[in-house]
C-alpha cells in the first residue's frame, strides 16, 4: 500500500459525526443592548445525513453556524449545548478548538473569497490545514489536495494557482476541497452557492450532492432555496426571527408543512409549471421580520400570518414534536390542512397585507 493509500485509508475511517444543538441563545451586544438573534434552537443532525436549515435573510440561520463554529464575535452572549459525537465544543479553548476544526467539523462560507489567503497558492493553504493535524510528509500532503481537487473536479495542475486566478465557482470548489481534505465527520455549508451565478450554483450544489452520497459525511446545508433542500436535505428546519418554527423529515415539512410561514415560503419560490396547468405565480410574505432588540411577546410570526388569533399575539406558541418526529411551533398546528389550502391563494396573504 503507497503512503497516500495509507493516509486516505485511515482518514477513511473516521466515522459520520452526531450534532446536538439543544437550547441554543445567541445575543449581539449592540450599543441598543442585547440583540437576541437566536432564541433557544434545538435540532440533532444524525450521522451521515444533512439537515437543510432555511428561512428568510435575517432570520439567524448564519448565526447558529458561527455559534457551532464558535466564530461569534468577542461582545456575544451565548448559551445552550453544542454536542459534537457527545462531546460539547460550545465556550472550547481556542487551543482545544483548533483540534476539533477541519479535524472533526469543517465550514463551507458563503463567500470563497473569505476563506482563502489572496498570497498564498491554493494547494499551499489545503496542505497547511492537512499539516496542521497529520505528521506527514509535505509532498504526501499535496498528494492528498490533489486528491480532494480531483474530487471537487479540478485538476491538480491548478494547486499552485493563487485565489485570483480562479473563477468564483472554482474558488467555492477549493474551499469545499479543503473542507473534505481531512475527511470531518461534520460539515457546515452555509450558502455555499450564494455569490454565484445560477449555472454556477447548479454546478455546485450537484457537486455537494454527489460527495454527500459518496462521502456520506453529516452536514448542515443554509440556504435561502427551498427547491435545493427538497433535492438535498433529509431533514429540514425552519428558522423565523431568531426561532425554529418547523422542523421534520423534508418531505413532511415541504409537503405536509404545518407552520403558516413554511407554507408562505414554499409560496415564495419559483415552482417549476406541471403540464397542462399555468405557471404559480409568487406570493410574498407580507411585512417584515420583528425587531428581536424588542421581540414580541407571542408568536413571532403573528403580524404576518393570515391565520393570526388573539392567542397568538399573546402567548409564545412551543415547539410541540409529535411522534413522527415532526415539529411545529403553532398555537393551531391541528387546523394545518385547512391552513395549507387557504395558503395558496394570493388572496389570503393580500388580505393580511391589507390589514397590516
Ligand atoms: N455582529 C452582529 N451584531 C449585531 N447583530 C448581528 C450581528 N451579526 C448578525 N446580526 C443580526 O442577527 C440576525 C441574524 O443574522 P444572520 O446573519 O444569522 O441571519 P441569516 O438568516 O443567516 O441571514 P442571511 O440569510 O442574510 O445570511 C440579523 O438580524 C442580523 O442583523
Amino acid at each position: 500500500m503507497t503512503a497516500l493509500q495509507d493516509l486516505n485509508a485511515r482518514l477513511a475511517q473516521k466515522p459520520a459525526a452526531r450534532l446536538e444543538v439543544k437550547n441554543l441563545c445567541v445575543a449581539y451586544g449592540t450599543f441598543r443592548g442585547p440583540f437576541n438573534a437566536i432564541d433557544n434552537v434545538s435540532f440533532t443532525v444524525e450521522p451521515g445525513t444533512t439537515l437543510g436549515l432555511v428561512g428568510e435573510s435575517g432570520c439567524g440561520k448564519s448565526t447558529v453556524v458561527k455559534a457551532i463554529m464558535n466564530l461569534l464575535p468577542e461582545a456575544t452572549t451565548v448559551t445552550g449545548d453544542v454536542l459534537l459525537n457527545g462531546k460539547n465544543i460550545l465556550g472550547l479553548s481556542d487551543k482545544a478548538l483548533q483540534q476539533v476544526r477541519w479535524t472533526q467539523i469543517s465550514l463551507i462560507t458563503q463567500s470563497a473569497m473569505n476563506s482563502l489567503d489572496p498570497v498564498l497558492c491554493i494547494g499551499d493553504q489545503i496542505v497547511e490545514s492537512i499539516l496542521a493535524h497529520e505528521k506527514i510528509p509535505y509532498g504526501l500532503a499535496w498528494a492528498r489536495a490533489a486528491e480532494m481537487f480531483a474530487v471537487v473536479g479540478l485538476p491538480a495542475a491548478r494547486l499552485r494557482e493563487f485565489p485570483h486566478q480562479f473563477s468564483g465557482g472554482m474558488r467555492q470548489r477549493a474551499v469545499i476541497a479543503m473542507a473534505l481534505s481531512l475527511n470531518a465527520g461534520m460539515l457546515l455549508a452555509d450558502e455555499p452557492t450564494t455569490a454565484l451565478d445560477p449555472i454556477m450554483q447548479d454546478q455546485i450544489m450537484t457537486r455537494i450532492r454527489g460527495i454527500h452520497e459518496h462521502l456520506r459525511r453529516s452536514m448542515i446545508l443554509v440556504t435561502h432555496d427551498i427547491a435545493v433542500v427538497s433535492e438535498t436535505c433529509e431533514t429540514t428546519a425552519v428558522m423565523y426571527a431568531g426561532k425554529l418554527v418547523e422542523s421534520g423529515a423534508t418531505a413532511d415539512v415541504l409537503q405536509r408543512p404545518r407552520h403558516p410561514y413554511t407554507m408562505g415560503l414554499q409560496n415564495a419560490f419559483p415552482k417549476l409549471p406541471v403540464r397542462g396547468t399555468s405557471r404559480q405565480p409568487l406570493i410574498s410574505i407580507p411585512g417584515t421580520v420583528p425587531n428581536l432588540l424588542m421581540p414580541p411577546r407571542g408568536c413571532r410570526f403573528a403580524s404576518r400570518c393570515p391565520f393570526a388569533a388573539a392567542l397568538c399575539h399573546a402567548e409564545q406558541p412551543e415547539l410541540i414534536q409529535s411522534s413522527d418526529g415532526h415539529a411545529v411551533a403553532c398555537h393551531f398546528a391541528e387546523r394545518a390542512p385547512e391552513f395549507r389550502l387557504a395558503a395558496r391563494q394570493a388572496e389570503t396573504w393580500r388580505a393580511k397585507e391589507a390589514a397590516i
